[in-house]
Parts: structure tokens; sequence; C-alpha cells
């Protein structure tokens, strides 16, 4: 009996998530929602339909677990707490900041309805969450450094394209070679948020748009740009295409550590990723979470859960006595 998927909202991260279900056999798609015109909305999955996004509700009982692909800036905030009222959902939400306010919110729909809601699935956060606190957890004695890129973030790309007058947009990270460097050397440095990356946008704006404005609307804007310092270049719908047409990623987590009863001994954790493709990356991190979330609901679990709260033989496709055989 497989797990039956709805993707709700069709873009970068839907895309991913109908390819990552196709190498999850225990997975299926069911369908897909969308607020668009369904008919003007093309998938690849011959068997699953499009609907829209107003009659999801419908579906609920068609569909273990709705994952939702929206965008953190403004889509999941009101997505996320509506549908876990109806399905088991999955969420890539990621402006950090907001995430406590987020938990709560979903927390809340999801205990009163009896849905997992599982948020905040991907890498970061998600895995090098996860990460972060394995190695705080085990070295309680050290630095702890995260470094992105050089990259696309689908979070800030999508956040610019948010902006009014904005037609279509990337945004790359860059890491601060000099701090790679000092943090790579053990030299545990101090660094700000404006220390450690930059952040490059590539905006396509609208027929005459107040370019002024969207550059500063972009610089100043909180949990996302105004910490960094940014700079935006307007380009045309053809350059961005032909020069900006993937979405790689990657970074790392690190964290250095003394142990011994005069810290005599000194260790390091990283976990690193390198990403041809960060949606298809993140939604494969998704299916797995989605596994679990339909899992634990079985087991009679329901509220808001992060990747903290989900033991990781839920992820896994293979069973308990397989995983041992296999992994230990
Ligand atoms: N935790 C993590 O590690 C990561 C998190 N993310 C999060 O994933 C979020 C989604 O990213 P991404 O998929 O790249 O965002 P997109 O902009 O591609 O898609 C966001 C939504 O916009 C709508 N949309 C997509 N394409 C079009 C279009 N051509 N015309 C009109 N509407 C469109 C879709 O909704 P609809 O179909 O309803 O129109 C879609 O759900 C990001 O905001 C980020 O926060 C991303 C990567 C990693
Ligand atoms: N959430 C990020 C995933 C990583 C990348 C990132 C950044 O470049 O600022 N922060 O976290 C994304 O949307 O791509």
């Amino acid at each position: 009996m497989s797990i039956r998927i709805g993707i709700l909202g069709y873009g970068n991260l839907g895309r991913g998530v109908e390819c990552a279900i196709k190498h999850n056999p225990d997975t299926e798609l069911v369908a897909v929602f969308t607020r668009r015109d369904p008919e003007t909305v093309k998938i690849l999955t011959e068997t699953a339909k499009v609907y829209s996004v107003k009659d999801a509700e419908q579906h609920k009982d068609e569909i273990d677990v709705l994952i939702i692909c929206g965008g953190s800036a403004t889509d999941l905030p009101v997505q996320t707490p509506e549908y876990v009222k109806y399905f088991n959902v999955v969420d890539s939400f990621d402006t950090h900041k907001r995430i406590p306010e987020h938990f709560a919110n979903v927390d809340k729909a999801a205990t009163e309805t009896g849905h997992v809601g599982i948020i905040s699935v991907g890498w970061d956060p998600g895995m090098f969450s996860l990460n972060r606190m394995y190695a705080n957890a085990i070295l309680t004695e050290g630095n702890d450094y995260t470094f992105w890129g050089k990259g696309v973030s689908q979070g800030h790309s999508d956040a610019v394209r948010r902006i009014k007058g904005v037609k279509d947009a990337k945004q790359y990270t860059i890491p601060v070679e000099a701090a790679l460097e000092s943090v790579r050397n053990g030299e545990n440095p101090e660094l700000t948020t404006r220390q450690k990356h930059t952040r490059e946008c590539f905006v396509v704006a609208e027929e005459g748009a107040d370019l002024a404005r969207i550059e500063e609307e972009i610089k100043t804007m909180p949990n996302y740009f105004d910490e960094y310092d940014t700079t935006v270049h307007f380009i045309s719908q053809e350059e961005l295409d032909r020069d900006h047409s993937g979405i790689p990623h990657g970074g790392f987590v690190i964290r250095s550590g003394k142990t011994g009863w005069n810290n005599e001994n000194s260790h390091v954790i990283e976990y690193s990723l390198k990403l041809d493709s960060n949606p298809e990356f993140t939604s494969s991190v998704i299916v797995a979470y989605a596994r679990a979330a339909y899992r634990m609901n079985k087991e009679g679990q329901k509220g808001c859960k992060t990747v903290f709260d989900v033991a990781p033989a839920y992820l896994s496709a293979l069973d308990g006595a397989e995983l041992r055989k296999k992994f230990l």
C-alpha cells in the first residue's frame, strides 16, 4: 500500500517533490493543487490530476500526506496552518526567526484536528539544523559555523519575486573567503552575519517599475537581506534565463570542540552538501519526512513537529531489522 502524496503549489519545489516521489516506490503522487488555473499547470505524472487549491479539502480522504511547496515569505505562514486542518502536512518553512510563531500556529491546528505537521524540512532549516544540534550535544565545549554557497537560495529568490514590480529573480549567497579561511584554519573567529556572507540578486523588473524602490526594498528586507551586504543587478528575462537558469547550492556546518579533563584534545565535526539542484535535494528530504509524517500519524501522533522530533528510522523505507543489518 503506497503512501498517497498531494503537492500544494507547483513551483521549483513542487516539481522537485514530483521527481522525488518517482524515486521512492512506496509513495505515489495522487494530486497537485494550484492557485493558478489548473488547465495551465502541466505535470509529469500521468496518473495524477491537477486541481484548484480551492478544491483541496474535497480530496482529503484520497491523500495521506500533503506536501506544501509554497514560498516561505508569504505563502507557508498561511497555507500550512490552514491545510494541516485537513491533512498530515510537510513544509519547508525557512524564515528562521519566524519559526517559533509558525510552529505555534501549525501546532494549534494540527492538534485540534489530529494531524501531524512537520515544518521547516529541507537542508537549512532541516539537515543542517540536525547536524548543528548533534554536534552541540556531543561537543559541549566548542564553536559552530554554518556557511552556504556560492549558490541560489530559493527562499531569498522567492522573497525578491514577491516585491511589487519584480517579474522574476534569482539570489546568490556567497561566502566571504576570508571568513571561510579563518574557520578552516581553526582560528575560531567571532563573525557577524555580515562578515560571513554577501548576497547578489539578479532581477527582471516589470516595464516601468521603480528600480530604486525595488533595490531599496530588497536591501532592507527584514529576515532576508537587512543584515547582509547585498548587490542588485537589473537584467532582462532573456539574460536571466540564459545566464542564471540553474539552482545549484550547497554549504557546510562545522563545529570544533574540546574534550579531556583539561580540554587537551580537539575535534572537528563537519557536514557538507554540494547540490546540482537545490529544489530536488530539498524535495528528497521532504519526501522522506512525508513518510515519517504518515507513520507517526498512523501511530496516533498529532501536532507540529520539526526534524528534531522525528526518530531517524521513520524516514527510511526499510524496516528496523533491515536498517540494523544495512547501516549499523
Ligand atoms: N528548508 C530548506 O532547506 C529550503 C526551503 N525552501 C523553501 O521553498 C520555498 C519555495 O521555493 P520555490 O519552489 O523555489 O518557489 P517558487 O517561486 O518556484 O514557487 C512558490 C509558489 O509560487 C507559485 N508559482 C510557481 N511558479 C509560478 C509561475 N510560473 N507563475 C505563478 N506562480 C507560480 C506556486 O504556487 P501555485 O502553484 O499555487 O501557483 C509555488 O508553490 C522557498 O520560499 C523556500 O522558503 C527552498 C529550498 C530549501
Ligand atoms: N532555505 C535555503 C537553504 C539554505 C541556503 C541559504 C542561503 O543561501 O541563505 N540558507 O539556507 C533556500 O531557500 O535555499
